[in-house]
């Protein structure tokens, strides 16, 4: 069950260790997902085929599924489940079309005009994980700022299920965001496919999605290793609920229980002013836990997690910004006193009523999100996730005459004469 800390015991050694989240096997997760990029760039589609039979278990026949299937497969969906995919797909959107933004043109020195614009990136790969549970929310979280965005060729990878195909979900997922093609390859093969190219798969320039360890592993590789970028890492989920004396154990158990239950490597950490609430929580993850058909699951992430007890709100708020979780939920009376104090999270939850599941669907905020510490330094993805900005300048001849000087002093300080000269050649009248 929960570990339990009191932050004043604490020193800054065990908060380092308490924020860190290695996984125990991190060399032989890296050993391994460097071996799978190697063969997919020597072998191509032959390794894809191979890896699915040893992973997923799924002897294939093609790489792929076309528009006919996926029709075919969205049809069989419940009308209640299409319509809760409608509901989260127009969520989605709105949120994400919201977020296009016009810049204006700045005159920095008479004459000399400067601004950005924006271009879609053309190729994104999209990874939508399907090992433990099929994830059709991410396809949507992913496919609808690739869209809005306006990229020219997305690319989809999910794992293939037992019957070398994709669920009924992620084929209505991909109908609604007219998608005509879904590659049926999972892990870190599928990284490595999208970012070095292979007979079937073709290479893109950035890749986008969630994924377990060796998903992520693979992609920060390959972002070190080839021209591919990525979002961002993100792993395993997590999150971490601040609570005081005021917020409801129930509450709080369900939603340490709705990150648990994603892995056995996820973490739930509660962070409260009360020891009361602490203890009550933990009778509450008992008795949800048995409700779970993820029960096992879900109680061995927990027992990955822990409680910390604090003085007061703002010392549980200085705990969450260390360890800068990918969903932080304050379910705390004053929750508004707290939100200009937080300063690393990948997305935030406030008050009695908002459980981070409804980020996690519906809401219209986007949940690939930041994990292991890197809310610190990376956003969550966005529609922006998908955009390049470039700039622009144009200088008038009167504006190269306000502006050449300053720029040939420059250029002979730093002992670059041709800079100078471009200059220069442009001043003689
Ligand atoms: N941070 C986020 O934004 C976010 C969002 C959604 C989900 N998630 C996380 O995504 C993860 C999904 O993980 P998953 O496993 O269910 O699906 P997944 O699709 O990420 O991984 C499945 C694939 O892993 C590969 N694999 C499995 N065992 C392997 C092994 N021993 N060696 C090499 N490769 C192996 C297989 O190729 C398989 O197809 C969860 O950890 C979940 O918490 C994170
Ligand atoms: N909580 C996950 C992000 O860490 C996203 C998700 C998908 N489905 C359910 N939850
Ligand atoms: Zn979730």
């Amino acid at each position: 069950m929960l570990k339990k800390y009191n932050y004043k015991d604490l020193g800054s050694e065990q908060i380092r260790l308490l924020v860190t989240r290695n996984a125990d096997n991190a060399n032989e997760i890296g050993a391994r997902v460097e071996s799978i990029i190697e063969r997919v760039k020597s072998e191509g589609d032959k390794a894809l085929f191979s890896y699915s039979e040893q992973f997923d278990k799924v002897s294939l026949n093609k790489l792929f599924i076309e528009f006919d299937e996926i029709e075919k497969l969205a049809s069989k969906i419940d009308e209640s489940e299409q319509k809760a995919l409608e509901k989260a797909y127009y969520n989605i959107h709105k949120f994400h079309l919201a977020q296009i933004s016009e810049e204006a043109k700045v005159e920095t020195t008479p004459g000399v005009t400067c601004w950005r614009e924006t271009r879609a990136i053309e190729k994104v790969g999209l990874y939508v994980p399907g090992g433990s549970a099929v994830l059709p929310s991410t396809f949507l979280m992913l496919g609808i700022p690739a869209k809005i965005a306006g990229c020219k060729e997305i690319v989809v990878c999910s794992p293939p299920q037992k019957n070398g195909s994709i669920n009924g979900y992620i084929a209505y997922c991909a109908l609604m965001l007219g998608i005509k093609r879904i590659y049926l390859i999972g892990g870190a093969q599928a990284v490595a496919a999208m970012a070095l190219g292979t007979e079937s798969i073709p290479k893109v320039d950035k890749i986008f999605g969630p994924g377990n360890q060796y998903v992520t592993k693979a992609k920060t590789i390959i972002q070190s290793t080839t021209d591919t970028a990525i979002d961002m890492p993100a792993g395993p989920s997590e999150v971490l609920v601040i609570a005081d004396e005021t917020t409801n154990p129930a509450f709080i158990a369900a939603d340490l229980l709705a990150q648990a239950e994603h892995g056995t490597d996820s973490q739930a950490i509660l962070v409260s002013t009360s020891n009361k609430i602490v203890e009550e929580t933990i009778i509450e993850l008992e008795k949800q836990l048995t409700l779970l058909p993820r029960a096992e699951i879900a109680a061995k992430a927990i027992a990955n997690s822990y409680a910390i007890i604090t003085e007061n709100v703002d010392e549980a708020m200085q705990f969450s910004n260390e360890y800068a979780p990918e969903h932080l939920i304050i379910q705390t009376k004053d929750w508004e006193q707290l939100v200009k104090k937080i300063t690393n999270a990948g997305s935030v939850f406030l008050g009695e009523y908002t459980p981070e599941s409804a980020g996690d669907y519906a809401s219209g905020t986007n949940h690939t999100l930041p994990t292991s510490g890197f809310a610190r330094s990376y956003s969550g993805v966005s529609l922006e996730s998908f955009l390049k900005k470039i700039t622009f300048q144009h200088i008038s001849k009167a504006g190269i005459k306000n502006l050449g000087p300053t720029v040939e002093t420059l250029a002979e300080l730093e002992g670059l004469k041709a800079h100078a000269n471009a200059v220069a050649i442009r001043m003689r009248d």
